[in-house]
């Protein structure tokens, strides 16, 4: 680690620290960190920055935790077990604290390139690619206007219906690493999409990332398309 990314990993665990605070009291906070109230105050305050080793485990630990106990009181899931998640990927500075804890618990190494697939990834996907200081590209299910050459990947579903994401050709080079993220993962078809995206733009795969997995049968087949970390906030039956 140089010392921007420590640096930032410090600030990252006064982020985390500052939203726990919110709903607690100095006392609550040190029985959750495990840290002197009296240091908790003045990192929330700005008058000091955690060390390196208090800042990790704070945004692996508690702000892990945290963040998927929030994450679970924001999503609706209705009858049909169909996740309404709005309440989480429409809150850019909520997923900007997921970002360094799933950098740091995946264990990732910096990408060149967040892709993510329209719609929903895309807020996610912005959070991680500023986290990382890394490009953003979408994929989408229509042709992007002006845009001459596409890479694109179709599926046919479970359901029979066929599938298809674009991608504009010149967003990721040959050889970048690629860091594919989604809000949701569940049959795993659209992770497929996007890892086969990647693999034909010749980039290296550097993980694969969801805010929520539903069941873990899109987890596994994403596992069983690359070698790369691959792991969600939060997962759910
Ligand atoms: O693992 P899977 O079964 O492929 O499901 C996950 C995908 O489904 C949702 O997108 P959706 O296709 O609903 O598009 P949207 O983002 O535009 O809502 C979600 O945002 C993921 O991209
Ligand atoms: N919102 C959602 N909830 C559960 N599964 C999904 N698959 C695609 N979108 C979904």
């Amino acid at each position: 680690m140089n010392r921007a990314e420590k640096a930032a990993l410090q600030l990252q665990a006064v982020s985390v620290l500052r939203m726990l605070k919110e709903t607690r009291t100095y006392d609550e906070l040190a029985e959750l960190t495990g840290l002197p109230a009296g240091d908790l105050n003045r990192y929330v305050n700005g008058h000091v920055l955690p060390g390196v080793e208090r800042a990790r485990e704070v945004v692996e630990g508690v702000g892990r935790d945290a963040l998927a106990d929030e994450l679970e009181a924001r999503v609706r899931f209705d009858d049909e077990g169909y996740v309404d998640n709005s309440g989480v990927v429409f809150d850019q500075s909520f997923l900007d604290l997921v970002a360094p804890v799933a950098a740091n618990t995946l264990n990732l190494e910096r990408p060149d390139v967040i892709l993510t697939a329209a719609t929903d990834g895309i807020t996610l996907g912005a959070a991680m690619a500023s986290y990382f200081g890394a490009r953003l590209a979408y994929a989408k299910k229509s042709k992007e206007t002006a845009v001459e050459d596409f890479i694109e990947s179709r599926q046919r579903l479970a359901s029979g219906i066929e599938l298809t994401y674009y991608l504009p050709a010149s967003a990721i080079d040959d050889g970048e690493r690629v860091l594919v993220v989604d809000d949701l993962i569940r049959s795993g078809e659209t992770q497929e999409l996007l890892l086969d995206i990647a693999l034909q733009a010749d980039a290296d795969i550097a993980g694969v990332f969801a805010l929520i997995a539903v069941g873990d049968e899109g987890t596994n087949r994403a596992r069983e398309l690359t070698d790369a970390p691959v792991g969600a906030l939060s997962s759910f039956d």
